[in-house]
């Protein structure tokens, strides 16, 4: 199944959802301006694999879970954290987030139980006592890699809180990978935008220039992390205005995730939000889901905050919202070397 009918099934599941807003936007639209969307070319450029797993397949691993009697987390941690996921996450921070990934890390700790829980096209290497880093990155590449190259391809995500040397070996793991031929397309930085340190980031961001891996980011040391020229920029949140010169002259596309950003609190409203301000500069931007699981979206459901009108959306024309879906097109990695 490909990732855009995994979305769509998975907005149809939470359709009624109250507090997510791209359910709002999608059910206030004509069934023509569904099926607009529906028809247009778009690509998710931004998408955390393991924030991404339907939460019906993620019930049905917690089960099987307590059956199996593991015990990396106990059955009924990892029944509460899925049960919180399914009634529905309201933050205050963007920091309250990050807990939420105890329970389904639990779940995913085994190259089977990955490959079957992947649908997402980025993801961060993890070692368990069951599978090493390059396992993990091996199990994720063999679910990526029976998709057409111009459907699917794999970020290696380095998170912030890793320590060097665990910096060091995923960089290591993505650039063999890459030199074997899989298909490993760039790395990127997620994780607690307020952990990490840059200075020893920069090192390991040369070494996956080096070898050949394009790199993303989404961190808030952008000025810094510009010196590292990435390619992409991963929600571009917190940019002053020199930041946003330098990203404007680069011509740096910027993933935007408005249902993450929402959710998360780190932008206050829609009205508010940044993707305005690129839209009027005709900055390249791709609109990406982030994490479908906790944010309850989609593709189809961030394409409906465009069209939507306001406040439920963006009230953008379906021509502006045809362009933006080619410049998302126009963004991906190694588009050049893709053919279906
Ligand atoms: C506001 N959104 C976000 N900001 C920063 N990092 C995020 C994120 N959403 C997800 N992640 C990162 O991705 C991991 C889960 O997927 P993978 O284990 O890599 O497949 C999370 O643990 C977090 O580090």
């Amino acid at each position: 199944m490909a990732m855009s009918d995994v979305c769509i099934e998975l907005l149809e599941e939470w359709v009624f959802c109250r507090w997510c807003p791209a359910s709002d936007a999608l059910a206030s639209l004509t069934q023509a301006q569904i099926s607009f969307i529906q028809s247009l070319p778009k690509a998710e450029l931004h998408a955390h694999l393991n924030g991404c797993i339907p939460i019906s397949e993620l019930q049905k691993m917690a089960r099987e879970y307590s059956e199996s009697g593991s015990s990396s987390l106990s059955s009924a941690s990892v029944l509460e954290g899925i049960e919180k996921l399914q009634s529905g996450i309201v933050l205050d921070q963007i920091s309250d987030f990050f807990g939420l990934f105890s329970a389904i890390y639990a779940l995913t700790s085994n190259p089977e139980s990955l490959r079957r829980a992947t649908r997402a096209l980025r993801s961060t290497p993890r070692e368990t006592s069951e599978m090493s880093r390059m396992d993990y990155v091996r199990a994720v590449l063999e679910e990526v890699e029976r998709y057409p190259k111009s459907r699917a391809a794999l970020i290696v995500s380095l998170d912030r809180r890793m320590a060097d040397e665990v910096v060091s070996e995923c960089v290591q793991v993505a650039v063999r990978l890459k030199e074997e031929g899989r298909r490993v397309v760039g790395v990127d930085l997620c994780g607690d935008p307020q952990a990490g340190d840059m200075d020893t980031l920069a090192e390991h961001f040369a070494t996956a220039k080096r070898g050949g891996l394009t790199v993303e980011n989404s961190v808030k040391e952008t000025l810094k992390l510009l010196s590292y020229a990435p390619d992409r920029l991963g929600h571009a949140t917190f940019l002053d205005e020199a930041a946003k010169s330098l990203v404007r002259e680069a011509k740096m596309p910027i993933e935007m995730c408005l249902s993450s950003n929402l959710l998360c609190k780190t932008v206050s409203s829609l009205a508010e939000h940044h993707i305005r301000y690129y839209l009027r500069h005709d900055h390249p931007i791709a609109i990406c889901t982030d994490d479908t699981l906790p944010f309850r979206t989609s593709l189809l459901g961030e394409y409906a905050l465009l069209l939507a009108a306001p406040p439920l959306g963006l009230g953008l024309s379906e021509n502006e919202v045809r362009r933006i879906a080619a410049m998302g097109m126009n963004a991906r990695f190694g588009k050049q070397s893709s053919s279906p």
